[in-house]
């Protein structure tokens, strides 16, 4: 019987549960055995395995975070950690990896995959920062989060008149400042991708409130700067009351989207399709709407980049 090992890799995102959900029943329904790593790389060098059936994924594809729990491995990195995670993986009879996470967890698995294991790479993170697939899995859902948390703010900024700072996660990437910015109608949206200009907003903001605006919302990606500092200058150059929120962690919970729901199950069911066609080290993505897949190679020598028409479309809108 074929062995296959699922692990979740680098910052949780909504929807690893349903991906393992979708990996472990499609590779039960197909006669493999099927494991979980705990705790990402970090459980492949300690040798952290659990057996999974259908029941232990029951009850988890509405839930975020991920029940295998994920690391940031250090270890991993280096060559002794890698062939120590490789030795328990060839020691356990494991035929095929599926890691689930971000670009970093791709190093990790590209890695596994220099080493002779079969492994398969799934799109995990919020800030939709991988090349080679319009999606990650997670990013819709912390993009509704994102929208709704916006809502809350405008309400108290507007009984207050004030102006509000927000800041995304993201890393280098501004999609989720960009993407919700535009879905909540902000008036500025600061993004790694494009140089800021705080003068030219201070003075857009200011003439917001000229003609009669009760509030203003100036979302930031933390790639773009820190929400108390985009606060302070834009204070000292309007005169305007000003507030800075930093979201953090709260944009990376909850219960996925039915959008991120179905996104991974799909890609989990696919990499069982992929198996039996004979691929292996590649990462799954989503290209107009077809699900795809490239080696790893070919992701990390793509760019990843925003769409920087939906930036001039905000600029149109605003
Ligand atoms: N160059 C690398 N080689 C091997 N493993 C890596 C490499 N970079 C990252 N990893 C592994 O992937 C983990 C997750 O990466 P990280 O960048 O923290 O998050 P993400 O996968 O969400 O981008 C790291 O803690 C490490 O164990
Ligand atoms: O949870 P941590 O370790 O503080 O890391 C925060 C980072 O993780 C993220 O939420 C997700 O990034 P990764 O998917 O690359 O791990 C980033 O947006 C943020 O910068």
């Amino acid at each position: 019987m074929k062995k296959i090992a699922i692990l979740t890799s680098g910052g949780d995102s909504q929807g690893m549960n349903s991906a393992i959900r979708a990996v472990t029943r499609s590779a039960l329904a197909n006669n493999f055995e099927v494991y979980g790593v705990r705790r990402g790389f970090k459980g492949l060098i300690d040798n952290d395995f659990v057996k999974l059936g259908t029941k232990e994924v029951s009850d988890i594809l509405y839930r975020g975070g991920t029940f295998l729990q994920s690391a940031r491995s250090e270890s991993f990195k280096t060559p002794e950690g890698q062939a120590k995670g490789v030795e328990n993986l060839k020691a356990k009879g494991i035929d095929y990896v599926v890691v689930i996470g971000g670009d970093g967890s791709y190093r990790g698995a590209q890695a596994l995959h220099r080493h002779g294991i079969k492994t398969y790479g799934l799109p995990g993170t919020i800030d939709n920062d991988i090349p080679l697939t319009d999606y990650t899995i997670g990013f819709d859902t912390t993009l509704n989060l994102v929208t709704d948390l916006v809502g809350n703010l405008r309400d108290t900024m507007s009984s207050h008149e004030r102006v509000s700072v927000i800041e995304t996660m993201g890393r280098n990437c501004g999609d989720i400042a960009l993407q919700a910015g535009i879905a909540s109608g902000v008036d500025a949206i600061l993004i790694p991708e494009v140089e800021p200009d705080l003068e030219k907003v201070a003075a857009s903001v200011k003439a917001g409130f000229d003609r009669g605006k009760s509030h203003s919302i100036i979302i930031v990606a933390e790639g773009a700067g820190e929400a108390p500092e985009v606060a302070k200058k834009i204070k000292e150059l309007s005169g305007l009351d000003t507030r800075a929120t930093v979201l953090g962690h709260i944009q990376r919970g909850g219960s996925p989207s039915s959008f991120d729901r179905v996104f991974s199950s799909r890609l989990g069911h696919r990499v069982i399709e992929l198996i039996q066609e004979g691929i292996t080290g590649v990462g799954l993505g989503i290209e107009s709407n077809q699900l795809t897949h490239h080696t790893f190679d070919e992701i990390f020598n793509a760019k990843n980049t925003i769409d920087l028409k939906l930036y001039q479309i905000f600029q149109d809108l605003v």
